[in-house]
């Protein structure tokens, strides 16, 4: 069976369905409360700031009069148009199954309570604008969500779904004579749901894709690799670009190379020992070579057909350089020999770090006892680095070069910057 979903509208509230906000509520509900000279409030007050409007929250859980309560109001929204309305995270799953619908031919729109500059914003940060076919947001005049769903819908629309996680959802859906679908992972509970009209109920975002179309399948994933010089900082930057993915949405697999897989892993460590000096260099590039078969069939492909972004650490990159460069071997040895294990699956973007073989080498020494690799010659290093360089200019769309010489933070939010404008171009 094929579920067509061409003549639906699906509309969703977003606080709580499909941004968990409570970072920025919390963090500009205290700003506003220090700046007003108040005790800081208890995680306990500060959960009752996610729903209501914001006076009822300053007069009634902090006793603030009224004045007090509009003088806090605009601190509070001054913080929250610049800074808060991003401190803010996509739910797991909630990328995937807007993108699922939307590639099934579904109308999706946004209906919520939140004024507008900060809900356009907020959709643009995590490229959802361009799934949506309406935004509908509340306005001092109109607020109540039966009339905000109304005004989201043509006139000769199919079947409507409003799904949120508040009695607010459920209760405009059901005034507004559209079926409810309540989501129980935001900030009301089930019994809530269900007591105001739910007609079904979701735990997870993919759970609302099982009950609107069960039969989708997710658009393909994305395969990205880091490559650059033992101690050039991957480890340090993935770490930093799996949690920034994490915080838009995508669901991220963290791998590496050698390794990835328990037979990848294996390899590793028979690649990596430092008592193995016997070892010959056409040996070497095989073992690479053998891992990077088991990783490709094992885990990348797979999780990039269920629409995951696979973050690897190292690919075929790092045999051209460290095999076709550091050892000799050439590059169309090393691509010859790869070429099975591979089978023309390549990252649709790598980034490389960018750095000097002595200064990462001098990096990586210190962080720890050096493996068989990073034992080797700086003659071996240099040529690695030169190695990667002729790689760049080989290809240089696919790859993203980062000075790696800046401070964490600045190549951090390099790197993300890039990427996620990458993956979101892709989504479309
Ligand atoms: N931008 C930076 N500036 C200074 N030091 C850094 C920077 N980034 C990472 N480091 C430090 O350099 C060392 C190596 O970093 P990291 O382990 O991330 O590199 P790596 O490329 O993953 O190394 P390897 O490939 O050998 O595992 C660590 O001690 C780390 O804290
Ligand atoms: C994939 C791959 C790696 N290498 C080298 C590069 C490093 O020296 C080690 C891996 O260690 P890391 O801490 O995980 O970076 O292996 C290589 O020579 N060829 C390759 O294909």
């Amino acid at each position: 069976m094929n579920c067509e979903l061409k003549d639906t509208w699906i509309l969703f509230d977003l606080d709580g369905t499909l941004t968990q906000s409570e970072e920025g509520i919390w963090n500009c509900a205290k700003h506003a409360v220090k700046e007003m000279g108040f005790p800081e409030p208890d995680a306990a007050t500060l959960r009752k700031f996610i729903g209501p409007p914001l006076l009822y929250s300053f007069r009634t859980f902090l006793g603030m009069t009224e004045e007090q309560a509009e003088e806090a109001q605009r601190i509070y929204r001054a913080r929250y148009t610049t800074v808060g309305m991003y401190e803010n995270r996509v739910y797991p799953g909630v990328r995937t199954m807007l993108r699922t619908l939307w590639k099934q031919g579904a109308k999706l729109g946004v209906v919520t309570g939140k004024p507008a500059y900060p809900t356009g914003k907020i959709l643009e940060h995590f490229g959802f604008d361009r799934f949506l076919s309406t935004v509908v947001c509340a306005t001092d005049a109109r607020a109540e969500k039966e009339h905000l769903i109304r005004e989201a819908l043509p006139e000769n629309h199919g079947e409507v779904w409003m799904i949120g996680d508040r009695c607010f959802d459920m209760e405009g859906g059901k005034a507004a004579g559209v079926h409810t679908l309540g989501v129980t992972y935001g900030y009301g509970s089930e019994q809530e749901l269900l007591e105001t009209g739910a007609e079904k109920i979701a735990h997870t975002p993919t759970e609302i894709l099982e009950i609107l179309c069960p039969d989708a399948k997710p658009g393909r994933g994305a395969f990205l690799s880091v490559e650059g010089l033992d101690g050039s900082g991957k480890g340090t930057q993935i770490e930093r670009l799996s949690d920034a993915l994490d915080r838009w949405g995508f669901e991220v697999v963290h791998t590496r190379e050698p390794g990835g897989t328990p037979i990848g892993e294996k390899i590793r460590d028979i690649l990596l020992d430092r008592e193995n000096t016997g070892m010959t260099d056409i040996t070497e590039a095989l073992l690479y070579a053998a891992s990077r078969a088991q990783h490709v069939r094992e885990k990348i492909l797979p999780a990039v057909k269920e629409g995951k972004v696979v973050l690897c650490d190292r690919f075929l990159d790092s045999s051209v350089a460290y095999q076709g460069g550091g050892r000799q071997l050439g590059i169309d040895e090393i691509l010859k020999i790869n070429a099975p294990a591979v089978e023309n699956t390549l990252p649709a973007l790598t980034v490389y770090l960018d750095i000097n073989h002595r200064e990462a080498l001098r990096r990586r020494c210190a962080a720890s006892e050096p493996d068989r690799m990073e034992m080797e010659a700086d003659s071996f290093h240099a040529r690695v680095e030169e190695g990667y360089h002729e790689l760049i200019a080989r290809d240089p769309k696919r790859f993203v070069v980062v000075d790696a010489t800046k401070s964490r933070d600045e190549i951090a939010a390099e790197i993300q910057e890039k990427v996620l404008t990458r993956l979101m171009e892709n989504e479309k």
